[in-house]
């Protein structure tokens, strides 16, 4: 409730700048600005920008032949986001690869990764092609990562001091090696220092657990929402922070725009704001209408980094070109909740609550001590709408690459049934007499409350299917997964 309302006040806020703003527009800056480079080292200094000749070339041509072949191959997907209590879709198709069994939560939607290959895992993946796509974007992910610490190391955004007996040589060495060992640093990567006892707040905040990758071709987009604080222009992605991620990890990002010949130079340098034809990023400090607004060109293999706490003190956003353009965005999930071995954990703790009697057979329940009954009622939520209903509302669309979820799925699936029963033993349970008048109310109200959330969710999520059917009715998926919007009519039954 209480975040609801702090939602609401924000919404409030921000209609009220918008409203005051009528007509007029924030000003902003772009490197044709005499004083960007100034605006950029004292407002968004954590924003670090590389040019793509600093990437070496076969990485590129790896990373960027992965993002043509996950394409061919429909791969991507725009997701049915839930905001505010409505239901959008992306205007980006994404597809998240990571970590085996990871998730990435976003907007109300869990993501599932298409694991990318990983010692001790085995995984079929569809085609020869899709596992050379996702061994490139680990190679992409080990790359960031390095280049994400020596950020850090240069800003001094290091948390923890120095110790004093460690000589610096052997802490070099020692940090050098556990990078290495961890297979993720090439020689010319290694020669930089840090002390041993800050490799764990630096690992933890750089070690990048999935990357979301964006694609969108804007000549395929019907509509793009404008930006409306500083008159940006069209927005791929709107003004937000990245959610679920580790607290102040670095959000790693490598642009790959399909331009023909440099765009810029057919754009008159001496028009206002910036060139609509190149993909830009747009940053802005969070709730600041004093700060200038900043929007960075994106050419073919830049990347830029956001460091530290940037996420959290500034909005980004993304401002589309004229080519079609993917992205590859490196983040620290924050996973305490969000992993394969979590949720099997929780369903087991869950089932310890069953019996099962050696003689009959007959199903019971060990304990109705409420705090049982509800942690258990609560783990049957958590893996119905958490997991479950998330994975299958995505369809059939991890099957593009490989069939690694189904069987922890079905596992799951097996779970909540045995979850569904033991609800329905709880009610058994208190029609007899067995309990006390007051102990069996408060196993009532409390097995009810959870009860009334699982309704609610079921009929939110039925809701949701039904948006997405009609979806599928009024729009047609063309080769590349993208939707176009077709009139009623044009559908052939
Ligand atoms: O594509 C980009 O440059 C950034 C995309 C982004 O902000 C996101 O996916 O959260
Ligand atoms: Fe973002």
């Amino acid at each position: 409730m209480k975040r609801r309302a702090g939602e609401r006040e924000k919404e409030l806020k921000k209609k009220k700048l918008l409203e005051e703003l009528g007509e007029s527009r924030l000003p902003y800056m772009t490197p044709a600005d005499a004083d960007f480079h100034q605006l950029w080292k004292t407002k968004y200094s954590k924003l670090v920008f590389r040019k793509s000749d600093t990437v070496p070339e076969e990485l590129h041509q790896m990373v960027q032949e992965s993002f043509l072949t996950l394409r061919k191959h429909d791969c991507f997907f725009q997701d049915l986001v839930r905001i505010k209590g409505k239901d959008f879709f992306t205007p980006v198709s994404r597809i998240l690869i990571g970590n085996p069994g990871c998730t990435y939560k976003y907007l109300n939607t869990r993501l599932f990764t298409v694991p990318w290959p990983t010692e001790g895992y085995e995984i079929k993946y569809c085609s020869p092609q899709i596992h050379d796509a996702c061994k490139a974007l680990i190679k992409l992910n080990d790359y960031l990562h390095i280049e994400a610490v020596k950020a850090l190391q240069g800003q001094n955004l290091l948390e923890s001091k120095e110790t004093e007996d460690t000589p610096v040589i052997d802490r070099e060495q020692n940090f050098a090696t556990s990078l290495r060992e961890k297979g993720s640093v090439s020689q010319d990567q290694s020669s930089f220092c840090v002390p041993e006892d800050d490799f764990t707040s630096l690992n933890s905040r750089t070690s990048y657990n999935v990357t979301l990758l964006n694609y969108m071709d804007p000549l395929q987009m019907l509509y793009l929402k404008q930006e409306p604080y500083f008159g940006m222009g069209n927005m791929a992605v709107s003004w937000h922070h990245d959610e679920n991620l580790v607290e102040r990890s670095t959000v790693a990002v490598y642009s790959y725009s399909c331009e023909g010949s440099p765009a810029e130079e057919t754009y008159d340098q001496k028009l206002q704001g910036r060139d609509p034809a190149v993909w830009h990023v747009g940053l802005k400090v969070a709730w600041d209408i004093e700060t200038p607004g900043l929007a960075i060109p994106l050419h073919q293999g830049d990347f830029y980094l956001m460091l530290d706490d940037l996420n959290m003190t500034h909005q980004h956003c993304v401002l589309a070109g004229f080519s079609p353009r993917f992205s590859s965005t490196h983040r620290v999930a924050d996973c305490s909740r969000g992993t394969l071995e979590y949720i099997f954990g929780q369903c087991e703790l869950a089932l310890q609550n069953l019996q099962t009697d050696s003689n009959s057979g007959a199903l019971s329940l060990k304990s109705l001590e409420t705090a049982v009954v509800k942690q258990v009622e609560e783990i049957h939520n958590e893996v119905e709408f958490e997991w479950l209903r998330q994975f299958w509302f995505q369809g059939k669309r991890y099957l593009k690459c490989t069939d690694w979820w189904l069987k922890p799925m079905a596992k799951l699936e097996e779970y909540w049934r045995k979850m569904e029963t033991m609800s329905s033993l709880v009610l058994h349970e208190v029609r007899k007499k067995e309990q006390t008048e007051e102990q069996r109310n408060e196993t009532i109200s409390c097995f009810l409350l959870v009860l009334t959330e699982r309704q609610r969710l079921r009929k939110e999520w039925t809701a949701r299917c039904i948006l997405k059917s009609w979806h599928k009715y009024f729009f047609l998926e063309n080769c590349n997964g993208m939707r176009t919007l077709v009139a009623p009519e044009c559908i052939s039954w």
